[in-house]
């Protein structure tokens, strides 16, 4: 299985993001050929692929989902085979779970299993969501493709390669992206009396923006709002017209997510009086949560007990946001955290995943569909 390895590290090199995966469709329809075609069916969708593996004795679909978009980050590693787009980076490890998933697809060709099995190649899951209307698209037109029953995994960088970590129930957030676009009078720096100053406003927007999750949402509740890039002006010596803050509201219930959007516009409205500027919000892509179904959730952590090599974690719900929600909202199936032991977390430019996890999830997660 040495040679999952070899491809994860070729899917490390062209890090594409959503519905941006040209060569990573290619690599995967490549691999994904070369092998016995006899129990296979191959459908494409935008940048993604379904791959259908025909089962013996089947009474039922069980699929299985990867994602397979990368980061706008600049990757640091100093691996030797770091990301080849100046940029961009697999920083979610979603180049690991294409790898588990090719190796699924090829033990399946070799030895098809009892169920029928699909398998996912999603695109777009940093955003803007590929599950929503991947499904849409099945459901629709590939209707024999929608599973009956699903599971997807994360890898967790936090956890011991070999944990399989998951819970009955809520286990990842609701998400709204935030999208907040400022515009004043911009002009000479120094006669700031003669402009709106847009720099000056954002500032303010982004210290007022934390008091929603401390004065807003209910204590008991947990609520994460982030802005993860704010930008505003054109030069040193010249007062900036625009701003704009790019963010995230995560969620653990629904109704926190309307109140945090409530109070997100009332504050916006008094900028706006505050600073005499225009202020719109855009809330861009938004995730349903991973709600995991208790039946498929439990069978996961009690086949991961008697797996040699594994270790079984039922885990807290995290503030993480993943449109695997979409499948789940309405195919009963669950999701779980899969342990990569790096010492740098999601999303950063030096996460380096322990490879070992990728055989041994491969081993695991085909073991597990076989006997569903
Ligand atoms: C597993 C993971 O890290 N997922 C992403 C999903 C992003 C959703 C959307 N683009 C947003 O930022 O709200 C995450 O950041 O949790």
């Amino acid at each position: 299985m040495s040679h999952l390895i070899d491809i994860r590290r070729d899917l490390h090199k062209i890090p594409e993001i959503g519905f941006k995966e040209f060569k990573t469709q290619s690599y995967l329809l490549q691999f994904i050929s070369n092998l016995d075609q006899q129990y296979l069916q191959i459908t494409t969708w935008k940048t993604g692929i379904v791959v259908y593996i025909k089962g013996t004795n089947p009474t039922k679909l069980i699929g299985w989902r990867t994602d397979i978009d990368g980061l706008p980050v600049q990757e640091e590693t100093g691996l030797s085979f770091s990301s080849e787009f100046e940029g961009y980076m697999h920083a979610c490890g979603h180049d690991c779970h294409m790898a588990i998933a090719l190796g699924l697809v090829e033990a399946f060709s070799k030895q098809p299993p009892i169920q029928n099995v699909v398998i996912y190649f999603q695109p777009a899951e940093e955003g803007p969501g590929g599950a929503e209307p991947m499904l849409e698209w099945l459901k629709a037109e590939q209707p024999l493709l929608v599973a009956d029953e699903i599971y997807a995994l994360h890898i967790a960088p936090e956890y011991p390669v070999g944990t399989i970590a998951t819970k009955p129930g809520l286990l990842f957030a609701n998400t709204s992206e935030l999208f907040i676009d400022l515009k004043g009078i911009g002009g000479h720096a120094a006669y700031p009396h003669k402009t709106r100053d847009m720099t000056i406003a954002a500032a303010n927007l982004l210290l007022q923006l934390q008091t929603v999750i401390s004065r807003n949402v209910d204590p008991m509740d947990s609520a994460v709002i982030t802005v993860g890039k704010m930008t505003a002006g054109t030069v040193q010596n010249v007062i900036a017209e625009n701003a704009r803050l790019e963010g995230t509201i995560r969620t653990l219930n629904a109704d926190a997510m309307a109140e945090v959007k409530r109070r997100i516009e009332a504050i916006c409205a008094g900028i706006e009086a505050a600073f005499e500027c225009t202020v719109s919000i855009d809330y861009g892509s938004m995730y349903y949560e991973v709600n995991n179904d208790a039946e498929c959730a439990n069978a996961l952590l009690q086949f991961a007990e008697q797996f040699d090599g594994a270790i079984a974690y039922e885990c807290p719900a995290a503030m993480t946001g993943e449109d695997f929600g979409y499948f789940i909202k309405d195919i009963p199936g669950a999701m779980f955290w899969t342990g990569a032991a790096s010492s740098y977390g999601l999303h950063h430019a030096k996460m380096v995943p322990d490879e070992l996890l990728i055989p041994l999830n491969c081993q695991f997660v085909e073991q597990f569909l076989r006997q569903r």
